[in-house]
């Protein structure tokens, strides 16, 4: 039922299925409508590296012209006037910078919505064998860091790259145009500057790679942690645990130290290169200046230039590792957008609104991973209305046949057929809107017990309070300082076992399906909550086929029908009367029950 709701709430993200261009091709196509800002952003990066260029040489002018030359002022052309000139240049500058900052920022936070909402939709059209295989934390990060990190090689990466190779390419122009002699100079010292900030920014970012895996590592341990503190503390864990920590907060750590370090050394490591470029500049100027061949201003200006060079080298040197994550990020997301073609399609197939409730297992072979048989040969029929109680050892494969039922899976041989259609002709939407199961472990999500019981679906409140009447889950509800708008923390913690199950009918009712699947909570519930559930259970089964995964034998007595799984085949099926009678594995299991009991 959970799946059915997520797959509808799916639908304003519509997925083309077997429409899967290649990676490059399908980001280039996301990228697509951000575009035109970019492309603006990229004429701000120009003009504001142009007021960057020309500000040295509006002072290297004041400078020759006007303080050394003693040129005639004549409007514009006078200290005043470049003085204005020099204001109205920043002031450009400035309010380009702002433009362009804040277009790549919206089309930043755009292309990461617009990433999110796309990957989680195909996450929830993923087929549960992918999940099975799949990390949930993987999953996460695609959504998460990965999205981040593409729309950061969009946005920032390439128009700041824009930005700094105009710049460093713009300052080495106007450099060459002033005095080749001078910039030859200034180019003694400025690899060194280069491999020193490239060299330094690639420690520093190798160590935070490190940083990042502890501090993953820690916050694992402590999820981990927080969630066994229990068994920690019933098996007096504590100290060990205690130690683990430590020993991995003592790498974070130190590798935070040396983070600390490789930064704190940068800036004054290059400042020291660059006050070496401008000695040797000056030196150099200084001896030209006095034979008449160079102008103070030109040599005022290349200290300027060989200052404005560290930021663009420093920038490159982070770039190239945002580009090389960044590409990982986007491999990683077109492999998941690859799995596309093998999305289920739920809007696909024979629309069945109301489904009677036959269902029937002609030969069934089914295998998790290929030929590791799970289900053997398995036939059974279970007709629209019956109860249908499935019994045998654990890993028999009674859970398995549920999921088939709900199109979780395919069979490789042999097929199910509910009321005669092969369950994969139904559409998947109408199928599961059809089946409600309620799984031992129940899943609540953060939020109200109503959105826990709806899932977002239109059921008024007559029919809620039906629901919950019905599921035995009325007493308990209007008890709570909320009553059915009592919000409910992660996974359902506020509520105890007996509690969530009851909620879980009331959700299964309360979208009134035709087949209901219940697997019985193994875990000890009080005897009084074993007679709610069981009243709730006989209201949900009536009218309904009904399928139960059975731990008691209570609920096996009533059913109409007893499946007993064996190794992944039937080892026997009929009423009960009539398992008795024959005395196999139903017989000895009841058997075995009584003495139990007498003893
Ligand atoms: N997602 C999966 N991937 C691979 N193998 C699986 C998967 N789910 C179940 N299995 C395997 O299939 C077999 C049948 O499992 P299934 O959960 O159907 O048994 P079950 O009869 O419901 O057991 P239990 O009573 O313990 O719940 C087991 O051997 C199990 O290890």
């Amino acid at each position: 039922m959970i799946s059915t709701r997520l797959n509808r709430k799916t639908s304003s993200v519509r997925l083309e299925k077997g429409t899967s261009p290649g990676p490059v091709k399908e980001l280039l196509r996301l990228s697509a409508p951000y575009a035109a800002p970019l492309a603006i952003a990229c004429l701000c990066v120009v003009i504001v590296n142009a007021a960057y260029l020309v500000q040295p040489l509006i002072l290297q002018r004041v400078i020759d012209r006007f303080l050394i030359g003693h040129a005639v002022p004549r409007g514009l052309d006078s200290i005043g006037g470049m003085a204005l000139l020099y204001l109205a240049v920043s002031a450009a500058g400035s309010v380009f910078s702002y433009i362009q900052a804040l277009l790549v920022a919206r089309s930043g936070q755009n292309l990461i919505h617009h990433l999110r909402v796309r990957v989680l939709s195909i996450i929830q059209l993923l087929p549960l064998s992918y999940l099975d295989r799949t990390l949930p934390g993987k999953l996460i990060t695609r959504a998460t860091n990965d999205t981040s990190e593409i729309s950061d090689l969009y946005t920032d990466v390439v128009v700041m790259l824009i930005k700094d190779v105009l710049l460093l390419g713009g300052i080495v122009y106007v450099m060459l145009s002033l005095s080749l002699k001078l910039t030859l100079v200034s180019f003694i010292v400025i690899p060194l500057i280069v491999f020193l900030v490239v060299y330094i920014k690639n420690r520093i970012q190798k160590n935070f790679y490190h940083m990042k895996h502890f501090i993953g590592k820690i916050n694992g341990f402590i999820a981990e942690s927080i969630s066994g503190m229990r068994v920690i503390q019933i098996f007096r864990a504590e100290k060990e645990k205690e130690e683990q920590f430590l020993e991995l907060n003592g790498s974070y750590f130190t590798t935070t130290l040396t983070q600390v370090r490789l930064n704190s050394i940068l800036k004054p490591a290059s400042d020291l290169f660059q006050n070496l470029s401008i000695a040797i500049l000056v030196w150099y100027g200084a001896g030209k200046i006095f034979g008449g061949s160079l102008q103070i201003g030109v040599l005022y200006a290349f200290t300027t230039y060989i200052k404005q060079f560290f930021a663009p080298i420093s920038d490159l040197a982070d770039k190239y590792t945002s580009i090389q994550s960044a590409l990982v990020s986007t491999e990683r997301i077109s492999e998941l957008f690859r799995e596309q073609d093998r999305l289920e399609a739920p809007e696909e197939g024979l629309p069945m609104k109301r489904l009677d409730g036959t269902i029937e297992f002609k030969h069934v072979w089914f295998a998790y991973n290929d030929n590791d048989w799970v289900l053997k040969d398995v036939s059974f029929v279970i007709e629209k209305g019956q109860t249908a109680a499935f019994i045998g050892e654990t890993g028999a494969g009674k859970t398995t046949i549920i999921s088939l039922i709900n199109g979780f899976y395919r069979v490789q041989k042999g097929e199910i057929l509910i009321d005669g259609v092969n369950v994969n002709d139904i559409r998947l939407t109408e199928l599961r809107r059809n089946v409600s199961v309620v799984l031992q472990d129940v899943f609540l999500f953060s939020g109200t017990i109503r959105d826990n019981i709806t899932l977002g679906d239109d059921i008024d409140d007559e029919n809620l309070r039906n629901a919950l009447r019905a599921s035995c889950a009325e007493t308990f509800v209007r008890e709570l300082p909320g009553g059915i708008n009592e919000p409910v923390t992660e996974r359902g913690g506020s509520l105890s076992a007996g509690q969530r199950q009851l909620i879980s009918f009331a959700r299964a009712l309360a979208h009134d399906p035709a087949i209901f699947v219940l697997d019985e909570a193994t875990a000890n519930i009080d005897t009084h909550t074993e007679k709610l559930i069981q009243r709730a259970v006989d209201n949900l089964a009536r009218g309904r086929t009904t399928l139960i995964i059975a731990h008691r034998l209570s609920t096996v007595a009533g059913a109409d029908i007893i499946i007993a799984m064996k190794n992944g085949r039937i080892a026997e099926s009929g009423g009960s009367a009539e398992l008795l009678k024959r005395g196999g594995y139903y017989a000895k299991l009841l058997e075995e029950s009584r003495s139990h009991a007498a003893s």
